[in-house]
């Protein structure tokens, strides 16, 4: 019986003072790096041993993924990175602060956008490299996705668009790993990841509004032969 891990990262810079994220690459805060070397411990405490990663092209997926796996004592564990894994493309509302965006939009309309299923956020208009925020340059749209066909990225998504990019990855790769009987670590998103649980869990359009996922609190499924799930725990909570 297969395992399927799934760590949202650890709090990012941008987490930290409380902007809209999405594809914008930030970091790990000093608590994040905290977060998910404390993800690690829980999964080595759980007696948890991996045979595949996956985690997003994002910088705090990825650190978070090898932070954990190092504490657990399981680097060497093979990993497979793809932007399909990444956070949910928030549109023009990247880079803006949450509170405030509540004060101009109403909280309704803000909550609407961070947690329905089909609303999309205010879209980009154009795919830019880079974006400055307070004064930094950010990495956005680079050479990670040279190879992603052209029409292919997302300039703003919401959960529906975002599950229907992770699913195919899930069907290739993931879930086959999980056929064989592979337990699987999976570092990403916290929309990204309530993409995928809804998919795994059969959560309706409706109660998908009710799962928020925390940083680096890993989610431990027990699948059965045929990947339906016999148990769940979160770590940490
Ligand atoms: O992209 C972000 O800002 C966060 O990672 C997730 O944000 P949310 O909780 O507002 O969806």
């Amino acid at each position: 019986m297969a395992k399927l891990v799934l760590i949202r990262h650890g709090q990012s810079e941008w987490n930290a003072l409380n902007l809209f994220n999405g594809w914008i690459d930030t970091k790990l805060s000093d608590k994040g790096i905290d977060q998910a070397k404390q993800a690690g411990a829980l999964l080595k405490e759980e007696g948890l041993v991996f045979d595949q990663a996956y985690t997003s092209v994002l910088t705090r997926a990825i650190t978070t993924l090898h932070y954990a796996l190092e504490e657990a004592g399981q680097l060497y564990v093979p990993e497979e990175k793809s932007w399909r894994l990444n956070e949910r493309h928030y549109g023009a509302l990247q880079g803006q602060n949450k509170a405030e965006a509540a004060e101009k939009w109403g909280d309704d309309q803000v909550h609407i956008w961070r947690r329905s299923y089909d609303v999309l956020p205010p879209l980009l208009e154009n795919y830019e490299e880079t974006v400055e925020v307070q004064g930094k340059t950010y990495p956005a749209f680079d050479a990670r996705y040279a190879d992603v066909p052209f029409g292919e990225l997302p300039l703003g998504e919401n959960l529906k668009v975002t599950l229907e990019r992770v699913l195919p990855f899930y069907e290739a790769k993931i879930k086959k790993d999980l056929e064989e009987g592979k337990n699987v670590v999976i570092a990403a998103h916290g929309n990204s990841l309530r993409a995928l649980a809804k998919h795994l869990e059969k959560i309706s359009d409706d109660d998908i509004l009710n799962l928020e996922i925390a940083n680096g609190q890993p989610i431990v499924y027990d699948l059965a032969d045929d990947l339906s799930i016999k148990s769940k725990k979160t770590l940490g909570a």
